[in-house]
């Protein structure tokens, strides 16, 4: 089971100063959404909000038909997994396992057991004497292991060691064949999960500046490398994000279509088409404004 989302207009204000400006998306169900924005876009602001830590003021939150504010059946299918949650702090793993039973009917301890064997967690320990990276890995096995038709992964990873993110990755798709459920990861760092994202959501100073299919936003931009003069000719009137020259060959990275006219100039100058990874757009995408 999984929880579609549907945001309008959404307005938050911590004082008189805003974080989230008129913010209207729909995320749907079954899919990895990818939610991502600088430092104090307002990635955090917004899942607690749909995870219903706060009664929305400004806008509405529907999820699954409903609003979730104070919502027992949305409100026990949604896990919210963050790095300063210290729920757990003094309890033993195996009754934290033990306890998750009575409030996520879908949880399935034999499952948590295998990721805390997999994640290397101490069993014998409690909770507040694991290191930061133990503790995130146990939160991130509690989550997948709640099987919520809504998780979201607000920086989940922070503390976690390659070995261990890579781990949890692959997971994340063994557990999207297995219990499809719609899952939000907030992240910054894009490169190393953006193969997980089937959508994404940017936001930008508060503000959601696109929402689209991977696939789409990979559509917006494209690399181009061969002779120099080439290169630079043909991009003379293109929107350059990045360039790089090695010797006598110069490769950019560009924002926007290739058109077929384009595609044949290209072709007819011998020059090599590639495309544009995520990170690449999401900085172009996000560095507006930026003094440096
Ligand atoms: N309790 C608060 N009081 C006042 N301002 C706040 C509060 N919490 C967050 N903010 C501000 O709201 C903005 C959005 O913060 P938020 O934590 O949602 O960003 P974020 O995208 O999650 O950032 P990061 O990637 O750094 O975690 C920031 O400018 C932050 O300073």
């Amino acid at each position: 089971m999984a929880y579609s989302i549907e945001v309008s207009n959404l307005t938050v204000y911590y004082k008189k100063f805003k974080a989230l400006e008129d913010v209207t998306f729909s995320l749907s169900p079954g899919k990895v959404h990818g939610i991502l924005g600088r430092n104090g876009a307002g990635k955090t602001t917004l899942l607690m909000y749909l995870a219903s830590f706060h009664k929305v003021k400004h806008g509405t939150i529907v999820i699954d038909g409903e609003d979730p504010f104070e919502n027992e059946r949305i409100l026990q299918g949604t896990s919210f997994i963050y790095d300063k949650d210290n729920t757990y702090d003094y309890d033993k793993i195996d009754k934290i396992i033990k306890s998750m039973l009575y409030f996520r009917p879908n949880f399935d301890e034999a499952y948590a057991g295998e990721l805390v064997k997999k994640f290397k967690i101490p069993m014998d320990k409690s909770a507040d004497q694991l290191s930061k990276g133990q503790y995130s890995a146990l939160q991130v096995a509690l989550g997948l292991a709640s099987r919520t038709p809504l998780t979201i992964f607000d920086e989940a990873y922070l503390g976690m060691d390659a070995p261990a993110r890579d781990l949890f990755y692959k997971e994340i798709l063994l557990e999207q064949e297995r219990h499809p459920r719609t899952i939000l990861f907030s992240t910054h760092l894009v490169s190393e999960m953006e193969y997980l994202f089937d959508e994404v959501l940017i936001i930008d100073n508060g503000k959601a500046l696109l929402q689209e299919t991977s696939e789409q936003l990979l559509e917006q931009g494209f690399s181009i490398t061969g002779p120099k003069e080439d290169v630079d000719s043909f991009t003379e009137t293109l929107e350059v994000i990045h360039e790089k020259t090695l010797g006598g060959t110069k490769s950019i990275m560009v924002y926007g279509h290739l058109t077929v006219q384009k595609q044949q100039e290209a072709a007819g100058l011998g020059l090599e088409i590639g495309t544009l990874s995520l990170n690449n757009l999401f900085i172009h995408l996000t560095k507006e404004g930026d003094e440096t």
